[in-house]
C-alpha cells in the first residue's frame, strides 16, 4: 500500500490537522511548512536516512506526549531563483515503527531504480583555476552532499598543467561513472581532451584525420565551476554555482554536447566546446596570459586593453552551412531543457550511424567563402552565455544540434564596435548590424592573408619587419600579422586552421537551461504546476 501511494511522485504533506497516518514535518521554519503541498519527483531525492531523535525535536506540538517516535529525513533539490539548487531536507515522523521502516524502504527502493545516477566518480581539482578556491570550493561544498548521496569518489588534484589530460590515459576509466572537474573552462577542457584522446586512443581511430567519425564518450563528465570565466558550465546548467552543479551530478542528468575538432592541415590541434575565437578573443586571450596573477580580473584588464588597440585581421573563410538542422541563429527562441532541435539532431545522428557509409560525403556539399578584414571571427559551439554576458555570444546557439553559429565581425569604428560589445550585455539584438554577419554552419576552414602570402611565398624580410612594427604601434591598427585563435581559453599555435563539429560526441552532468525556471523577477511557473 505504501509503495502504491508512492506513485511516480512522493507527496510530502506538511499541513497540520491531516489523518491519523500522515506524516508530518518538523521544518517549520521553511517556506514549504506553509504550503500545502510539496512536491517532489523521486528523481530529485538526494537521499533518504532514517533520522534519529533528539530531545528538541521530541518537544514539538502534540508528539511530545508520545513514547517513542519513528522518523526518516528526506533530502531533496529545492530549485531557487535564476536555475540554483540547494539541497533541502524535511523529516516525516510517526508512532509506528513498521509504517516508518516500509516508507524508508520504498524510498531507498525507487532511488536505486534511478539508473542514470552516478556511484563513483573520478574527480579532478585544480587548485590554482579562478580565485584559487577550487579545493575549498570542493572540500566544504561538493564533497559532503556526494557523500550524502553515497557517491564514492577517487580524488585528484592537480600538481600541474595537463596532468587530469595525462591521468586519464592511464586510469581505468571504465570502472567509473562519471569524471568530474572543479576549475573552470580550460580544466574542463583538460578532462574533454582526455576523455575524447582515451576513447578514441581505445577505439583505434586517429585524431590526427580531420574526416574520421569520432568514437562518442559516454562517460559523463561534471563541472564544478571554480574558475574565470565558466561558460561551459553556466551555458548548461544556466548558473554557475558549485552546489548547483553538485546536485545535477547527484541526480544523474545528462545533457549531450556538440564538440568541435580543430586541424591543422593533417595534424589535430584541439577540441573545442564553447568559443573558437580569431582577432577580439585570441588578442585579450593572448595578453590575458601574461596576467595570470591577477585572477578573474585579468580578462576586463586585457578586454579593456585589446578594444582600444582595435586590431583588424585580414584572411579568408569558408565554411559549409548546416542544413540538417531546423533552427538559424537569428531565432528567438533558445536551447532548453529537451530542446526539440538538438532531438531532432540526435534522431539523426541515430539513423546516420545506422546507415554508416551512406551519408553524403562533405565533400559533395557546398562551400561558401568569405574574404574580408575582421575584428572579430567567432565560432560558438553553444551560446557561450557567463556571468559577463548572460545571454552569451550567440544567444539561439543550441549544444547538440551538430552545428556551431560562426559569427564575422568585420572592420568598423571603435564606436560601432563597442556598440556590438554592449548589446552582449541587453536585450538587444547583437547581430543587427551591417559589420555583423552569422551563420550556422558545420565545419568552416581560415586561413589568413598572411599565411596564403606565406604560402605563395610573396613575404619578404621587410614585410615581417613592418608587421611586427605595426602591431606595437596601437594607432596603425594594421592587418599585417596574425592574431591567436582562442580555443576555449587556451592559444592555438596556427592560425590556418580546419574545423568540423562532431554532433553530440560527449555528455555532460546537466539537464540544459530549463524553460520555466524562476527568474530574477521571481516570475515562474511554480514546479507544483509543472509536474501536475
Ligand atoms: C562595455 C562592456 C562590454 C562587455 C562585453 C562583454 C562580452 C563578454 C563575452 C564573453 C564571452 C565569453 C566566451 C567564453 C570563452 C571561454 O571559452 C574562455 C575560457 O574560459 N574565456 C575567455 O576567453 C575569456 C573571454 C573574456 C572576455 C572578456 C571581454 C571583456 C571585454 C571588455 C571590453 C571593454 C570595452 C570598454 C570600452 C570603454
Ligand atoms: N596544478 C596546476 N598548476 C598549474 N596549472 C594547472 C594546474 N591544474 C590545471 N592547470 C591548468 O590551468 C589552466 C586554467 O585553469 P582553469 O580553467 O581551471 O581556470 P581559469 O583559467 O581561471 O578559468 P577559465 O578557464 O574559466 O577562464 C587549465 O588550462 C589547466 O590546464
Ligand atoms: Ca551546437
Amino acid at each position: 500500500r505504501t509503495v502504491e501511494l508512492l506513485g511516480a511522485f512522493m507527496v510530502l504533506c506538511s499541513t497540520e490537522g491531516y489523518n491519523q497516518q500522515s506524516w508530518y514535518t518538523h521544518n517549520r521554519n521553511s517556506p514549504d511548512f506553509h504550503q500545502k503541498n510539496c512536491f517532489v519527483p523521486i528523481s530529485e531525492i538526494i537521499a533518504v536516512e532514517e533520522t534519529e531523535f533528539n530531545k528538541k525535536q521530541r518537544n514539538i506540538g502534540r508528539w511530545q506526549k508520545m513514547a517513542k517516535l519513528h522518523a526518516f529525513t528526506v533530502h531533496y533539490v529545492k530549485k531557487a531563483r535564476n536555475h540554483r539548487w540547494r539541497c533541502s531536507a524535511a523529516t516525516f515522523w510517526c508512532v509506528d515503527e513498521h509504517l516508518c521502516n516500509q516508507w524508508t524502504q520504498a524510498l531507498k527502493e525507487l532511488l536505486e531504480m534511478q539508473k542514470s545516477r552516478p556511484k563513483q566518480l573520478l574527480v579532478y581539482i585544480n587548485p590554482f583555476g579562478g580565485k584559487r578556491q577550487g579545493k575549498r570550493i570542493y572540500e566544504q561544498k561538493v564533497a559532503p552532499l556526494f557523500s550524502l548521496a553515497s557517491i564514492s569518489t577517487d580524488v585528484v588534484v592537480t600538481e600541474h598543467a595537463n596532468h587530469a589530460k595525462d591521468n586519464l590515459f592511464e586510469v581505468n576509466i571504465y570502472k567509473y561513472d562519471g569524471v568530474v572537474c572543479v576549475g573552470g573552462d580550460g580544466m574542463f577542457s583538460e578532462v574533454m581532451h582526455g576523455l575524447i584522446g582515451r576513447m578514441q586512443k581505445d577505439s583505434g581511430i586517429d585524431q590526427n584525420n580531420p574526416k574520421a567519425s569520432l568514437v562518442q564518450c559516454n562517460i559523463r563528465i561534471g563541472i564544478i565551476p571554480a574558475g574565470s570565466t565558466d561558460c561551459i558550465c553556466y551555458s548548461t546548467v544556466g548558473i554557475s554555482d558549485p552546489v548547483t552543479s553538485a546536485l545535477h551530478i547527484i541526480v544523474g542528468d545528462c545533457q549531450p554536447l556538440d564538440v568541435s575538432s580543430v586541424h591543422h592541415n593533417d595534424t589535430f590541434l584541439k577540441y573545442s566546446v564553447s568559443l573558437l575565437g580569431y582577432g577580439f578573443y585570441g588578442d585579450i586571450l593572448k595578453d590575458s596570459e601574461k596576467k595570470r596573477w591577477m585572477g578573474p580580473m585579468r580578462y576586463d584588464y586585457s578586454g579593456f586593453k585589446t578594444f582600444l588597440s582595435h586590431h583588424y585581421y585580414e584572411g579568408t573563410i569558408a565554411y559549409q552551412p548546416a542544413k540538417h538542422t531546423h533552427g538559424s541563429p537569428r531565432d528567438k527562441v533558445s536551447c532548453r531543457t529537451g530542446c526539440y532541435i538538438c532531438k531532432q539532431s540526435e534522431k539523426q545522428l541515430a539513423e546516420q550511424n545506422k546507415e554508416h557509409g551512406l551519408k553524403k560525403e562533405e565533400g559533395e556539399e557546398e562551400w561558401k567563402v568569405i574574404k574580408g578584414k575582421f575584428l572579430a571571427i567567432n565560432a560558438v559551439n553553444m551560446s557561450c552565455a557567463c556571468p559577463r554576458s548572460p545571454k552569451g555570444l550567440s544567444p539561439a546557439a543550441h549544444l547538440a544540434d551538430g552545428s556551431a553559429d560562426l559569427i564575422l565581425v568585420r572592420k568598423c569604428s571603435r564606436f560601432d564596435f563597442l556598440r556590438y560589445l554592449v548589446r552582449h550585455t541587453n536585450q538587444d539584438d547583437q547581430f543587427d548590424f551591417p559589420f555583423v554577419d552569422v551563420y550556422r554552419v558545420k565545419c568552416f576552414q581560415f586561413t589568413s592573408k598572411l599565411s596564403e602570402d606565406n604560402e605563395s611565398n610573396v613575404m619578404d624580410v621587410g614585410k615581417k619587419r613592418f608587421g611586427q612594427f605595426c602591431r606595437d604601434h596601437p594607432a596603425c591598427c594594421c592587418n599585417i600579422v596574425n592574431s591567436t585563435w582562442n580555443c576555449d581559453g587556451e592559444t592555438l599555435d596556427s592560425s590556418a586552421i580546419e574545423v568540423r563539429v562532431h554532433c553530440q560526441l560527449m555528455k555532460l552532468f546537466a539537464r540544459g537551461i530549463e524553460e520555466d525556471c524562476k527568474d530574477e523577477a521571481g516570475h515562474s511557473q511554480s514546479s507544483i504546476e509543472q509536474l501536475l
